[in-house]
């Protein structure tokens, strides 16, 4: 039996709040209120995952670790840790949280060797974010070139990296649906699992992604659909159940 698509809420935090961005771009935050209580709503709801992204500490405006880990510490389910881990104190302190797994993204395009040092440390504990425009990687909270993605995909997976989270920056945002095209390049081109980032606009979306699982797609990141209640996280989770 196809292993169903697994669905990661976000709960992206900035100056202390759960807000969504479009594009990711710094100034198009709208805002949804207390983080942990978004995450412990997505709990609530069924979720097996929760994506929680530290955006200070992606963008270098500071960062909210202790609102983090206090989020990621009250939770029962599985949690992917995002933003501004770049360094050995920067991870500690993420791994510290008892978090499930660490995405990498600067850090990725910018100290390849720490990054394949921690791959070989950690293993399925580090995934590394590939956030793109078209095939060009961003960093620095999206506001900096890191390269090809392809090149960067061949290099990691040489590594032993465990897993992809690849983010149509284009897409992020937007509720225009997710970038299948790309998804189905990226899993042509690895044989590790990917998570599905950006566009996540309806139910037919999800199961457009659910029908990548052969192929290689293992979740789906939902955001701004959740919050903009275009669709329940119930609704979502029995969209894919099958
Ligand atoms: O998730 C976002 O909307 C986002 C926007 C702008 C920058 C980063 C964003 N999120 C995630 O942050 C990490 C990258 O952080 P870093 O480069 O390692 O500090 C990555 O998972 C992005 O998808």
């Amino acid at each position: 039996m196809a292993q169903k698509l697994e669905l990661l809420p976000a709960v992206d935090v900035r100056g202390g709040r759960a807000v969504r961005l479009v594009h990711g771009e710094s100034g198009t935050e709208t805002s949804y209120g207390s983080p942990l209580e978004a995450a412990l709503t997505w709990q609530r709801a069924g979720a097996e995952w929760l994506h929680l992204v530290d955006l200070d500490a992606a963008f270098g405006t500071g960062d909210n670790r202790e609102l983090v880990a206090e989020v990621a510490g009250a939770m029962d389910l599985k949690v992917e840790l995002s933003g501004g881990i770049r360094d050995d104190a920067s991870l500690a302190a993420a791994l510290a949280t008892g978090c499930t797994r660490v995405n990498l993204g600067t850090a990725a395009l910018e100290t390849p060797e720490w990054v394949a040092e921690v791959i070989a440390e950690h293993g399925e504990k580090i995934a590394v974010g590939l956030d793109v425009r078209g095939t060009t990687l961003r960093g620095r909270g999206w506001t900096r070139d890191g390269g090809d993605l392809y090149e960067t995909l061949a290099r990691l997976d040489s590594e032993g990296c465990a897993r992809y989270v690849v983010t149509d920056i284009a897409k992020d945002g937007t509720l225009q649906g997710p970038n299948l095209g790309l998804l189905r390049d990226v899993c042509a081109a690895t044989d590790r699992p990917v998570v599905a980032s950006g566009g996540v606009s309806s139910l037919d979306d999800l199961r457009a992604l659910a029908g990548l699982v052969p192929l290689g797609v293992e979740g789906a990141i939902v955001g701004k659909a959740l919050y903009a209640e275009a669709f329940t996280l119930e609704e979502a989770l029995e969209a894919v159940s099958r």
